[in-house]
């Protein structure tokens, strides 16, 4: 197992594929660890370098004490990255992984040549909402708010097929403080004024399906940046990498090989 400590956290990445390939550094959502792209590595063209990470409070990395913030959790990123030695990365981030890579690419242009930010917005939610669900988790635990939140990550369609329950139990055994502390974050983000100056090749990724940031959500934020492409992905939620992952990674290696 690999580790890191940076910005004052153990975080814990994977680090494969080809180790001189053109790098891609994957950042996934609340409530979920880096096995969410378990599905997507597989139809990646082979050349590439694939790094996977948790970010603080979430699967194996360190539980630090919260609240944290969107830049905090954009300073791991770059301190993994420059540990790892990495410069010209495309970065993928899923929700919460794409506030970070918003942050990442205002604060640290160096570190990116491309950005996907998938189902995430410059802000998402408001206070009171996050405010309810950080509420409901302190007196009833994330079991609390599972349900409801199978609703937003996947289609009805993939919810009958019992394919939501490993995701479940994904989201019900991550650390509740780090969970409350990511949730904080992103209750306090709105990106809209830097992400509206961010200078490098961009693409967003929306679920037609999606509950937590749905598509004319993702396509406020797509209009924010000049040149920036989405594509709307038919039929899924929140999660299109667990639920459709050929299609996912056919959007990425499209938008990775258009980057040079
Ligand atoms: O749980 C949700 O509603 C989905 C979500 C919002 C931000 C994030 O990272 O996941």
């Amino acid at each position: 197992m690999k580790t890191a400590r940076v910005n004052g956290a153990e975080l814990h990445y994977t680090d494969g594929g080809a180790p001189d390939g053109q790098a891609v550094v994957f950042a996934n959502s609340l409530g979920t660890d880096l096995r969410v792209w378990d599905a997507v590595l597989p139809h990646l063209p082979p050349d590439l370098r694939v790094i996977r990470y948790d970010k603080r409070g979430h699967g194996l990395s360190e539980e630090t004490p919260g609240p944290y913030s969107i830049d905090i959790l954009a300073d791991d990123a770059a301190g993994l990255m420059d540990h790892l030695g990495l410069r010209g990365a495309v970065f993928v981030g899923l929700s919460i992984g794409g506030l970070i890579g918003q942050a990442l690419a205002a604060r640290r242009p160096d570190l990116l040549r491309g950005l996907v930010i998938s189902n995430s917005a410059a802000r998402i939610g408001d206070a009171g909402m996050w405010q309810g669900r950080i509420d409901a988790i302190r007196s009833g635990g994330l079991r609390a708010i599972a349900a409801p939140t199978m609703e937003r990550w996947f289609s009805p369609e993939f919810r009958r097929e019992g394919a939501a329950a490993p995701w479940q139990r994904m989201l019900e055994r991550q650390p509740q403080d780090g969970y409350i502390a990511c949730c904080e974050a992103i209750a306090a983000a709105d990106l809209s004024e830097s992400t509206a100056k961010l200078d490098l090749p961009v693409r967003l990724i929306a679920g037609r399906l999606d509950g937590s940031t749905p598509p004319d959500l993702v396509a406020a934020t797509a209009r924010l940046i000049p040149g920036a492409r989405l594509e709307v992905m038919e039929g899924v939620g929140h999660i299109p990498c667990v639920e459709a992952p050929e299609i996912y990674a056919a959007i990425l290696s499209d938008f990775i090989e258009e980057t040079p």
